[in-house]
C-alpha cells in the first residue's frame, strides 16, 4: 500500500483524486489537507498529491521535499525558474523525487505528442485554450508547454517563426507569445478544459483539438504518477514520460 496525501483536497480536481485514491486496492488515503490545515497532517504520507493554486504550490513542494515526500503535481504556473528551484530542492535531498504535468489526461498528453509531432510539416501554428472562468493563471499550463514543444519541434525542423503581417493591433488581440508561438485564452462560464492546436500549410489546415468531459478524467494519469513517481530520479516533466511516448 502507497501512503497517499492530497493537496487541495476540496477543490474541483482535488475532490476527484481523493475518491480515486480512496478507491484504489493499492493505494491508502492518509491525508486530505486543504486552505487552512496545517501541512503536518501529511507526516505520514509517502507520496503527496497537489492541486492547490500557482500562488502556493512551491510553499508546499518545499515543505513535502525537505519531508523527503514524493510529489505528484497538477497545479500549474511552473516556468523555467521555478523547475530549477524544485531541481535544487531535490538534489539537496537524494531519493525524493517530484513529478509536475501540467495535463494528466491521457488525451491531453497525446494531443500535446501530436501536436508536436505535425509542428514539422507546417508553416503556421497557433494554439487556442479555452476555460472555465474560475481558472486563475492563462495562458493554460497546457498551452504553454504545448507551445514550447511545437516551439522546438519547429526549430529542430529549421522553420523560422510563422507568417504574420501584423503592424497594427489592440493590446491581446494576437494572444500572448510563448517561445514564438501564439497562444490565446477564452475563459467561459459552461466550460471545463479545452484546447486546439491549429497548423496550416499551402492550401490546407489541421486542427488538433481536446476536450475534458469531467475533472475525474485526471485521476488515471494521477494515480499512475502516484504509483510511479518512487521509482523516478529527481525531477520528471510530463506525465508523457511515464507513457513511453
Ligand atoms: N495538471 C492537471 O492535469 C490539472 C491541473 N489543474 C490545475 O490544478 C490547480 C487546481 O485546480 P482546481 O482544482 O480547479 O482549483 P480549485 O480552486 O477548485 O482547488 C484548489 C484547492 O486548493 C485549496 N487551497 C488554497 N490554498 C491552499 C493551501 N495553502 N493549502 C491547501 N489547499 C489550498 C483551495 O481552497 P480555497 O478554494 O478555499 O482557496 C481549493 O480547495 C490549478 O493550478 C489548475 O490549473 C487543474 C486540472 C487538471
Ligand atoms: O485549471 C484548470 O481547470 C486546468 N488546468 C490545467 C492547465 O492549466 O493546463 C489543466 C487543464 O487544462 C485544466
Amino acid at each position: 500500500m502507497i501512503k497517499v496525501g492530497v493537496l487541495g483536497a476540496r477543490g474541483r480536481v482535488g475532490v476527484e483524486v481523493c475518491k480515486a485514491v480512496a478507491a484504489a486496492d493499492d493505494l491508502e488515503l492518509v491525508a486530505e489537507v486543504d486552505k487552512g490545515d496545517p501541512l503536518d497532517a501529511l507526516t505520514g504520507a509517502e507520496v503527496v498529491v497537489d492541486f492547490t493554486h500557482p500562488a502556493i504550490v512551491m510553499g508546499n513542494l518545499e515543505w513535502c521535499v525537505s519531508h523527503g515526500i514524493h510529489t505528484v503535481v497538477g497545479t500549474t504556473g511552473f516556468d523555467a525558474g521555478r523547475l530549477e528551484t524544485v531541481r535544487g530542492w531535490l538534489a539537496a535531498n537524494p531519493g525524493t523525487n517530484s513529478l509536475i504535468a501540467p495535463n494528466f489526461g491521457i488525451a491531453a498528453v497525446l494531443m500535446m505528442h501530436f501536436a508536436a509531432q505535425a509542428a514539422k510539416h507546417f508553416e503556421s501554428v497557433e494554439i487556442v485554450e479555452l476555460h472555465h472562468p474560475h481558472k486563475a493563471d492563462a495562458p493554460s499550463g497546457t498551452a504553454r508547454r504545448t507551445a514550447e514543444l511545437v516551439a522546438r519541434a519547429r526549430r529542430e525542423a529549421g522553420l523560422g517563426p510563422s507568417p504574420d503581417a501584423t503592424t497594427t493591433a489592440l493590446d491581446g488581440a494576437r494572444g500572448a507569445d510563448v517561445d514564438g508561438v501564439h497562444v490565446h485564452a477564452v475563459r467561459l462560464a459552461g466550460l471545463i478544459a479545452h484546447q486546439e492546436v491549429i497548423l496550416g500549410g499551402e492550401g490546407e489546415t489541421l486542427t488538433i483539438r481536446h476536450d475534458t468531459m469531467n475533472r475525474a478524467s485526471f485521476t488515471p494519469g494521477v494515480l499512475l504518477g502516484v504509483r510511479r513517481v518512487q521509482g523516478l530520479d529527481g525531477l520528471t516533466v510530463g506525465l508523457e514520460r511515464l507513457l513511453d511516448l
